[in-house]
Formats: C-alpha cells, structure tokens, sequence
C-alpha cells in the first residue's frame, strides 16, 4: 500500500488546541479544508472521503499551575480515538490525511499507522523536535512531547495508546527543519541516536540532498513512513499562523520541492498537517500553505 499509488484519500480533523494550550490551532481543520483542499486533491485524481472532525471534550478546569502534562484527560482520549480511526480506514485500504489541530495528535495517528505497518519509517517536518516528557518539559505543552511519545517515552497515558509495546523505532525516524530543541530534548536525541536535519544542515548541503538522505534513513528496513509536518518548520514569513514561531526555517519553495521529492520517491503511507492557526494566521495563508504542500506531497506539479 502506497501513497501515491493509493488514489482513496480518507480526511480526517483533529480540531484540538490542548496540546498547544493556545487557542485558535483547534479551527485548523476547517482552515485548510477552505483553502480547497477537496478540490486540489480531485484535480489530481484522488478519490476522497472526508471524514469530518473528531469530537473533542472540552475541560471546563484550567491546568494547575506548574502543570506538566496539561489537559492529559482529553488529549488522551482524543489521540485514542484517532489512532482507531486511522487503524480502521488503513485496514480498508484507504491513505489516512490528518488535518491538525496541535501537534499532540501525532500520537494517535502515528499509534494507528502502526497498527497497520510495523516497521515505519516517519518523517518529522518541524522547528521543534518534540521529544520532551513530563521530566523535561518546560511549558507542560503535551504538543512538545508527542515523537517522544510515539518512540515509547513519556506518560503511560499516552505511550499506552494504540495497545502497549506500539511505538517506533529511533532509527527509523527523521526530523527535518529543526532549529529550537530544548536541553533535555538534546540530550533525548543525542541518547537515542534520532537524525536530525537542522536549518544549518539544510543552508550547507541544499534541500535535495537532505531529503535524500531522509528519505535513505526512513525508507531502510520500513514498510512504509509517514509524514509529520508541523507547519512552524516552514519559515514565519510563509507560514506566520503558527502558535510557537521560530526565524530562520524552510522557505515557502523549499518544503515545496522537499514534498515533491518525496512524491518521486512514492513512499507515504500516512500524512498529518498540523499546527495551522487561523487566529494568528495572515490571510489565511498558512493554512494555503498546507494545501499547498499537501499537494505537491501527492503529484501536483507546475507542468
Ligand atoms: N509542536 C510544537 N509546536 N511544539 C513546540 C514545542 C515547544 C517547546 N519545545 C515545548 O516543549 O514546549
Ligand atoms: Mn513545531
Ligand atoms: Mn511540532
């Protein structure tokens, strides 16, 4: 089963905010679907099913200051809830398209993804690395902690999801774009051997050659990766709806040309698009930005 050549697309929203304790990524979904996602993928001969959005509990208690896994509850139950539903329309057959909402959503789908494919490579497009636990973690922000989750490290809340003993393997993880990683997240990557393109990496060898590598690394032993884009890889100037902006990233032609190689090299099974907040957004562009990439990630080209 793979991406391109699997022309059924199921969408899927994850209208959550919890993670991020920041308003506004929760009207993600619907941001990016208004920037014609439908229509952009029919052009290209998709056949689609749009799932709608997944319900959310909204928690009627602040987090106690100090808190280190803020909104826990919901955000389980949420992530829960998604890694069935992606685990459900893989089994059909179909390519799960995950709409964001925060990035702690990454943990239900990835969960899911994994029921279905084993061995799975993942490519993690971000500013952050997003490898805190509740031991490192700073802002207590679950979305922080979410690849640390998926690898088998964090609260059993979270790493549980999906059926115990579910997770990745380090190896078979990339991060691409990074350029703020926090001490324990260092030390996190540095002990687990993680790859990680960062911006330097990216100024000194070119977007080809680091996808290339990447998707080297993903695609080794893997039956199949998916794509984790968290939309603060992309640069602010690009992307400015963002809730934890960070100078410097991937420039608008950039991760461009980085999804449409991984389109030439046809190797998605999944994808999630994550982070899109319309309330910070210029214009909508960065949910614009999303279809975009979207996009050339699944054959859109300029001729
Ligand atoms: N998915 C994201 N935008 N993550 C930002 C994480 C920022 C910071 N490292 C934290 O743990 O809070
Ligand atoms: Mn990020
Ligand atoms: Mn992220």
């Amino acid at each position: 089963m793979d991406a391109v050549k699997n022309k059924n697309i199921t969408i899927i929203g994850v209208p959550l905010h919890y993670g991020a304790d920041r308003k506004g990524v929760d009207l993600g979904p619907d941001a990016i679907r208004g920037a014609n996602l439908h229509e952009r993928l029919q052009a290209l001969g998709y056949s689609l099913e749009d799932l709608g959005d997944l319900n959310v509990r909204r928690s009627l208690q602040p987090p106690a200051p100090g808190e280190k896994l803020k909104y826990l509850g919901e955000i389980a139950r949420v992530n829960q809830d998604l890694c069935e539903t992606v685990s459900a329309e893989m089994g059909k057959g179909r390519f799960p398209l995950v709409l964001g909402g925060d990035h702690s959503i990454a943990i239900g789908t990835i969960k899911g993804v994994l029921q279905r494919v084993k061995r799975l490579g993942v490519i993690w497009f971000d500013a952050h690395s997003d490898v805190n636990t509740h031991l490192t973690t700073g802002s207590g922000n679950i979305h922080g902690m979410s690849l640390a989750a998926a690898l088998g490290y964090g609260h059993p809340d979270l790493i549980s999801i999906g059926g115990a003993g579910l997770k990745l393997q380090p190896e078979n993880v990339v991060i691409i774009g990074a350029r703020s990683i926090d001490p324990g997240e260092r030390e996190f990557l540095k002990a687990k051997g993680i790859k990680v393109f960062t911006m330097h990496d990216i100024d000194r060898y070119g977007m080809k050659q680091v996808m290339e590598d990447a998707m080297d690394i993903v695609s080794n032993g893997t039956d199949g990766v998916h794509l984790s884009l968290d939309l603060d890889g992309m640069d602010p100037w690009d992307a400015p709806g963002v809730g934890t902006p960070v100078s410097g990233g991937m420039s608008y032609r950039e991760s461009h040309f980085a999804m449409e190689l991984l389109f030439e090299r046809n190797l998605l099974v999944s994808a999630e698009f994550v982070e899109v907040n319309p309330m910070l957004d210029r214009h909508n562009k960065t949910a614009v930005a999303a279809v975009e990439l979207i996009g050339s990630a699944f054959g859109e080209r300029i001729l």
